[in-house]
């Protein structure tokens, strides 16, 4: 397979409603989405990245720029005969893993068409459908919150995740289980907002019976992330935290995680997300996919990731309806609380050219 060139295509897709974390509150979604172009197919990778370097150190114009000046340079230089050859190639720059995932997945979506291979095959699914649950934001009055979970349960997400933030963590759960009771699936994310001094606060949700706490510490505070698992009861997840397989393995053989929250955008891509998957399967620790609000082009692919065994946990792969009122392929829609995984080459599905058209502010062609 020869690449000719990436394509980097901006898009602004606005949200259903605003959504509220600890870091802050988004409306709309700014995505940058590369399109590879080969001698055989064309693939596509959808950068997880933020506008703004909230969730890490990451924001959509560095990633622009990192491949523009870096990244695409150097698969021209190496000539990456496939997806396998584009890590090495770029494992000279340090760091951009949301910047190389989109850069690998375009480039692997690629090849996988020009191949007939459905993802879901190449990753080692072994489901033909994922359950699905779904994260509920920060909102404004404990009625509204109830509102929405009620909404949520009715369009049939199996499990419920709830923003906490110091001044909205006990009181929201306490809510959702009072209302919705014991058997509701439940868990918390705090996006980092706590410290190591909210130990006790922290602890006092154990009696919720909860699936897990997701990072609520720094992300670079894997030792703090240990501590607190001795003192807490409910399982500690990690997100933010786990940038790689070896992030992992670390994280995991000092007890700071329980559970880890796969994304492949945050990892640098698919064939780490596996990696990580099968690191953990082999401590028997599960692991869930996790979300970063993607248009149906990556929602495709990490409802391919999310079928491989170790995936026991729902996800945060939701239908497209949970944040956008038009997505930019055909819709994902929940049946009986899950989503099918595409079987179509590669990634399984395409972007529909009239909202591509729609939605795109730039495009800008990268020749290698
Ligand atoms: C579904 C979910 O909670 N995702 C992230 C947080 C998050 C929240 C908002 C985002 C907005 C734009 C891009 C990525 C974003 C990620 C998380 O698990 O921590
Ligand atoms: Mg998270």
């Amino acid at each position: 397979m020869k690449l000719a060139g990436i394509e980097l295509r901006r898009v602004r897709m606005p949200l259903v409603a605003p959504f509220r974390t600890s870091f802050g509150t988004q409306t709309d979604r700014d995505v940058l989405l590369l399109r590879a172009v080969t001698d055989e197919a064309e693939g596509w990778g959808e950068c997880v990245a933020m506008d703004d370097p909230l969730y890490s150190s990451e924001y959509v114009e560095a990633v622009a720029d990192v491949l523009r000046r870096f990244l695409v340079p150097a698969l021209a230089a190496h000539a990456p005969a496939d997806a396998t050859a584009v890590a090495p190639a770029l494992h000279p720059f340090k760091g951009h893993r949301m910047a190389k995932a989109a850069l690998e997945t375009a480039i692997l979506d690629a090849e996988l068409r020009a191949a007939g291979r459905p993802l879901s095959r190449e990753l080692g699914a072994v489901h033909d459908r994922v359950p699905c649950g779904v994260s509920v934001g920060i909102m404004d009055s404990r009625a509204k919150l109830l509102d929405t979970v009620d909404g949520y349960l009715s369009e049939g997400y199996v499990r419920i995740k709830l923003k906490i933030e110091p001044g909205w963590d006990l009181a929201p759960v306490r809510a959702v289980r009072e209302r919705f009771g014991d058997d509701v699936l439940l868990q918390v994310d705090a996006n980092t907002a706590y410290t190591r001094a909210d130990a006790d606060l922290l602890a006092a949700l154990d009696p919720f019976d909860l699936l897990l706490i997701e990072q609520p510490l720094d992300e670079e505070d894997i030792v703090g992330h240990a501590d607190l698992s001795a003192r807490v009861r409910t399982p500690i997840c990690l997100d933010e935290s786990i940038t790689s397989a070896r992030a992992a393995a670390d994280a995991i053989r000092l007890g700071a995680c329980r559970i880890v929250n796969i994304k492949p955008g945050r990892v640098g891509g698919y064939l780490e997300a596996r990696r990580i998957h099968d690191l953990c399967a082999a401590h028997g620790v599960p692991v869930w996919c996790g979300g970063m609000l993607e248009t149906g082009l990556g929602r495709a692919a990490n409802v391919a990731l999310a079928a491989l065994p170790g995936f026991t946990l729902p996800g945060d792969t939701s239908a497209s309806s949970r944040y956008f009122r038009t997505d930019l392929t055909e819709p994902f829609v929940l049946d009986e609380g899950h989503l099918a995984v595409p079987t179509g080459p590669g990634i399984g599905v395409d972007p529909l050219p009239e909202v591509l058209a729609e939605i795109t502010t730039s495009i800008e062609w990268l020749p290698l």
